[in-house]
């Protein structure tokens, strides 16, 4: 696969271009990141505008973009996508409900998945939870959704910490209420509450829990990252998957086959 990764230079970008260069089927053709950078194999651009310029003009053989950058340029990453037909793994996180329809309208036109973690074990992990839910629930137990990240993560709470309580409230008839964080003074907490935490610390890569209790008892179910590469395998995963994808908005299920 020939690849444009958006956000090269960020801690993502890097663990992708570790992984890639290791294939003997995929390379980094082209790259958008903030840093200048010259590279005599790769054409670096610092923003669209000359991404674009360039692409145009000299019509290089891109087959899947991949982001792992900002929600600030997420709305350019699509429509340049779209723009060129290019199918489109966007891993960033953080992006704004109008970003989010325009992913859902522009999904008509090219293959997209707009996912916030490309890991096995998260996506196996929403599974797990539904599962809980469905049951715990209806019994009165409190759910409670915890993450870890690093002190550099710009958004909070997490897009993963997200699509975990979306996974929650798939299996409830009655509207959750997430609660973020607590401070001062509470009456008992509501049961369609979902307390939702971030902690910010170090060089954390990425820690999700979810706790369901009652008076009696507590299940904690955590899925704890421990390095990047999984998150660069699961995205390029995705990118193949993509490739032989009709326009449509996918997720991890489909290309995990869950
Ligand atoms: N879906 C998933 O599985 C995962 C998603 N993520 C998400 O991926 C994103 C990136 O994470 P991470 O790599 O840790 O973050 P980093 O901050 O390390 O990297 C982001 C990169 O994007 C660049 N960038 C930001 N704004 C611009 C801009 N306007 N023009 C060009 N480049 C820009 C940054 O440059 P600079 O630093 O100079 O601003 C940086 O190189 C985050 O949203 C994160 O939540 C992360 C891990 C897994
Ligand atoms: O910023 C990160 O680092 C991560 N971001 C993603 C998120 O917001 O859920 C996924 C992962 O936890 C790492």
């Amino acid at each position: 696969m020939n690849i444009l990764l958006i956000g090269s230079n960020g801690a993502m970008g890097q663990a992708v271009l570790q992984l890639v260069n290791r294939s003997k089927t995929d390379q980094v053709v082209l790259a958008l990141q903030s840093e200048e950078e010259t590279n005599p194999n790769l054409p670096i651009f610092n923003d669209f505008e000359a991404l674009d310029a360039y692409v145009s003009k000299e019509h290089p053989v891109i087959d899947v973009v991949i982001d792992f950058s900002s929600a600030t340029l997420s709305e350019s990453v699509v429509n340049f996508s779209n723009k060129y037909h290019l199918p489109l793994v966007l891993a960033t996180t953080g992006q704004s409900a109008d970003v989010e329809q325009l992913i859902f309208d522009t999904a008509k036109t090219i293959p997209i998945i707009n996912t916030h973690n490309t890991s096995i074990g998260v996506n196996v992990m929403q599974k797990a939870l539904q599962l809980l839910t469905e049951y715990l629930y209806p019994l009165d137990y409190d759910i409670e959704i915890i993450e870890k990240h690093h002190r550099f993560k710009k958004d909070a709470p997490s897009g993963t910490a997200k699509m975990l309580f979306d996974s929650i409230q798939s299996q409830v008839n009655e509207p959750l209420h997430i609660q973020a964080g607590r401070e001062g003074f509470y009456a008992a907490r509501p049961h369609n509450e979902v307390g939702m935490h971030a902690i910010r610390s170090g060089n954390i890569v990425g820690e999700h829990t979810v706790i369901f209790a009652n008076n009696n008892e507590e299940i904690e179910i955590t899925h704890r990252a421990n390095n990047r590469s999984l998150f660069a395998q699961g995205a390029l995963k995705a990118a193949a998957y993509l490739t032989q994808a009709e326009p449509g908005l996918y997720d991890m299920s489909d290309v995990l086959d869950l």
